[in-house]
Parts: structure tokens; sequence; C-alpha cells
């Protein structure tokens, strides 16, 4: 629904980026909207570099927004449910701002309320460290990362390919619920070349966050597809089902893509000799792939929590596979948790 600003009362900031600024925000009286609180992301178009922009954000939006609806109408897989609805917008001639529902908190807020801290006395130096504990059970995991696999089905349906699926981005109701819900579509793209601002061969590869960047994106492979979002929920995947919620990278992988590129090698091996999509890549070629020969982490290591359910451990090595046409896709990983008896989990 198309609105103005001065329908809303803009309330605190709560967040924002580079390029926006988020704020709680109240309907004013004649504004029919149920809840008393949402949330407003205001951009200015003018200050946006690529491959930020929100007039792309507002269409994409609408196109998920009217799928929902549709979804809802036919009561269907509901599949939507774990993607943030567009609820109003408006223009003006230097911003546009989107209005969304409240969420309480981010990913990192439902980890901080599932981690305890224990203290351990260092003999050698008499301090005190405090050591981060993963307090999830199996079934608080596998409820996260099937929403995750649920929002993902459902954008990609809807030939949406997210970039920057990571923990800011995935938002609850509270940090007590556990039915994630997939926010902030700055930088995605729409098949079949976003609205015509890049081509589906050469797309922008300066997308995603530090630890959660495919490796395709790391060798500038550019005419990657949806599974660049599928390694990200992996790596989400890792992240929750650790021991202290911990991935397994060095922290400089965070920054540099160099660091990250030997992280991900150091966990999940070195390529295969025949990773056909980086084979023409100039960086890979320049690359002693010798420099960096690793055997793969073990699975059940990397999903500390997760050890004892073998199946999802095999989904989860389905998704993490260097060649990103034979990643699993979040369907077919969808399917196959609800068909076995990960679904009781
Ligand atoms: N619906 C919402 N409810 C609560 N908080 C929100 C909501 N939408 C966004 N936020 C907060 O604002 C932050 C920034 O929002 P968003 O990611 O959409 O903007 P952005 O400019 O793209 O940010 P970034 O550049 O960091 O990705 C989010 O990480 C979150 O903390």
């Amino acid at each position: 629904m198309e609105t103005k600003k001065g329908d809303f009362e803009v309330g605190k900031r709560i967040g924002g980026g580079r390029f926006s600024d988020v704020y709680l925000c109240r309907a004013r009286g004649d504004m029919k909207f149920s809840s008393p609180e949402y949330a407003l992301k205001i951009t200015e178009p003018e200050d946006e570099l690529p491959p930020h922009n929100v007039k792309n954000e507002l269409k994409l939006l609408r196109k998920l927004a009217g799928a929902q609806d549709k979804e809802d109408k036919e009561n269907g897989t509901n599949l939507g449910r774990n993607v943030v609805r567009l609820i109003a917008f408006y223009q003006s001639p230097i911003e546009i701002g989107l209005l969304f529902p409240f969420y309480k908190s981010d990913l990192n807020g439902v980890i901080a309320n599932n981690t305890n801290l224990r203290s351990v006395f260092n003999l050698q130096d008499g301090t005190i460290t405090k050591n981060r504990i993963n307090n999830f059970g199996t079934s608080q995991i596998i409820q996260i990362f099937k929403g995750l696999l649920r929002g993902l089905a459902f954008i990609h349906s809807q030939g949406v390919i997210h970039r920057d699926i990571n923990p800011n981005n995935i938002m609850f109701e509270s940090p007590h619920e556990l039915e994630p819900v997939i926010i902030d579509f700055g930088i995605s793209y729409m098949e079949p070349d976003n609205n015509g601002l890049e081509k589906p061969d050469s797309k922008i590869t300066d997308i995603a966050t530090g630890y959660y960047k495919a490796p395709e994106l790391l060798l500038s492979v550019k005419d990657y597809t949806n599974k660049v979002d599928i390694w990200s929920v992996g790596v989400i995947l890792m992240l929750i089902s650790s021991k202290d919620f911990t991935t397994p990278y060095s922290k400089d992988s965070a920054h540099s893509d160099l660091a990250l590129l030997a992280s991900i090698f150091n966990t999940f091996g070195t390529p295969p000799d025949d990773w056909q999509e980086v084979k023409s890549s100039r960086s890979y070629s320049a690359m002693n792939t010798a420099f960096f020969r690793k055997t793969r982490r073990s699975s059940e290591d990397l999903l500390f929590k997760l050890k004892d359910l073998p199946q999802c451990v095999q989904i989860f090595n389905d998704m993490m596979v260097y060649e990103s046409s034979c990643r699993l896709s979040a369907s077919e990983a969808l399917k196959r948790i609800e068909s076995d008896r990960l679904q009781n989990q």
C-alpha cells in the first residue's frame, strides 16, 4: 500500500547500514494497521552505491508481498511466513520509506539468550576466562534451520537471490522465539537481470557478509546462482550447531577474502581439481592450490550438536559442496528434512 511519511509517527532509531536508517514507528490514527509498532526503513536513493538499490528493493518486496498474499488466500505451503512482508511504503523526491512488522530480536539476540557462560580458572596465570556454551537442543536448531530453508525456498521460487544471508538479517519475534524471518533485500537480485541492473552472467560479486560468503564469490564467479544463499545458511547451521557459537574460520576471515578462502579450504578441504565454475577464473588459476592441500573436517565435528542426526549431517554435506550447481537447493533440503524422522525433532 502506498502511503505518505506523515502517516507514521517516527520513533527511535533501531538499526541501519551504510545507506539506510531503521526506526521504530507507530501508524497514525487513521491508518488501518493492526499492530502498535512497526519498523520503518528510510533510504535516500541518491546516496546509494551498487549493489545497494532501494528502488529495486521496493520492486522486489512488492513482488514477494504479492506472492505472500496469494499463498495466504490459497492456504498452501506458507513458505512466505519466514520472509519479512512489506506492509506499506512511501516515496518522496528524496527518500523511500519501507514499512515492516517490528521484530524484537535478531539471530545474535537469540544466540545470546541461549548461551551459558562457564568460568574457567587458568592455573598458570591465575586468570579467569569465561567460555561460551551453546545451550540449544537439537529440536531448536532444526526449527531455525527449517525456517531458513522455508524462507529461501520461497524467495528462490520467486526468482530472487537474497545475497546477504547473515545473523543480522535474520529476525525473530523475541529472543525466546525460534521462527526466523529473513529481512533486508537491499542488495538482492531478481532474475533474469535484476530489473536491467545486472546481466545474469555479470552479476556483482561484492555481495554477502564476511564468513557467510560462498567460495565462488571469492573467486569472482559472476554467473553465480541462488546457491550462494544455500552456502550462507550452511555457515549459519555450523554456527548454531557448534559447542560455543563459533565457526571454524579464523578471525581475520571476517574481513579478508583471502583469509576466508583459506579458512574454507581448511574446513571443507581443498577443492576438487575439476571445479568447473572456477576453472576460467584468473584468481583461481593464479592460486597454487598445493599450498592449501587439506582434507575436509568431519561433519560431526562441524555440526557438534547435530552429530547424532546423520540425515541432517548429510543434508549439510550436500549443501556445502564447492561446485554450486551440485549444491542442494532449499526446496530439496526442506523436502529431505520433512520426509525423514527429523520432522519430529
Ligand atoms: N523489521 C525489523 N524489525 C526490527 N529491526 C529491524 C527490522 N528491519 C531492520 N531492522 C534492524 O535494522 C538493521 C538494518 O536493517 P537492514 O539490514 O534492512 O538495512 P541495511 O541498510 O541493509 O543494513 P546493512 O547495510 O547492515 O545490511 C537490521 O540489521 C536490524 O537490526
